[in-house]
């Protein structure tokens, strides 16, 4: 069975997220390219992290007008990347124009959407004026991506059992703010250990500091994967 495990290769230049995957094989792991090192390192590292046979989740959180999110899409489709990411919030048009143009791609990535990122807690949710707990607001964006034809949502493990239940066994739960026990909790606030979140019902889990700024970065990646099983 292929890892549930996705490292979050967070990291300014690509030669230190090449040094970092050099030991990495993709029955270990898969990889997700965020903000940071795709500015960096650009869309041709990308495709050389699919060419090494890696799962790759770009996870540049479109959120745009539908037309330019749905040519974005198609954009990190050529690509060759396993997942990409919209946010929910973007809207229910949005979503369907991003996977109506997937579909018209030869690509059979998968498209997933951002709920309530997990670095919000209740009162900065409410800084944005939405009212609503972050479970609520989970939940009702949750719905909205269903609704949308997407493969899944990224959220909280925390939330990952309630969502199970209204969503079906079908749709992808991808969970960040993934913590193992004594690790340093950083900007995430709704967090969860492998463990729990595997208990929870995920499909899969982001994991990122815990593992890249990790002494033994190969020890963490065997326990979080034995955690999994
Ligand atoms: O879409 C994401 O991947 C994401 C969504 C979210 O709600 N929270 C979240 O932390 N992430 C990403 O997951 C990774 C978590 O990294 P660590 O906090 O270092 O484990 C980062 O790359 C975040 O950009």
């Amino acid at each position: 069975m292929s890892s549930r495990l996705i490292i979050a290769l967070d990291f300014p230049t690509k030669e230190q997220a090449l040094q970092f995957i050099e030991p990495l094989s993709p029955q270990s792991c898969k990889l997700k390219v965020g903000f940071e090192l795709f500015v960096a390192a650009g869309p041709d590292f990308v495709k050389q992290l699919v060419d090494k046979g890696f799962d790759v989740f770009l996870d540049l959180k479109f959120h745009d007008i539908p037309n330019t999110v749905a040519s974005a899409c198609k954009s990190a489709a050529s690509l060759g990347v396993w997942m990409m990411n919209v946010h929910a919030s973007g809207g229910q048009k949005m979503m369907l124009a991003a996977k109506q143009a997937l579909e018209e791609t030869q690509s059979n990535a998968k498209l997933i959407a951002v709920t309530v990122l997990t670095s919000m807690d209740s009162e900065q949710l409410a800084g944005t004026n939405v009212a609503s707990s972050p479970e609520e607001q989970v939940k009702h964006l949750a719905k909205l991506t269903k609704a949308s034809m997407l493969d899944g949502i990224v959220c909280s493990a925390r939330e990952a059992k309630m969502l199970r239940e209204i969503l079906g066994p079908e749709f992808l739960l991808v969970t960040p703010g993934i913590r193992p026990a004594g690790s340093a909790q950083g900007d995430q606030h709704r967090v969860m250990t492998p463990a729990e979140a595997n208990a929870s019902g995920v499909n899969y889990i982001v994991v990122g500091r815990p593992i890249t700024q990790s002494a033994d970065p190969l020890a963490v990646i065997d326990q979080i994967n034995l955690d999994m099983q």
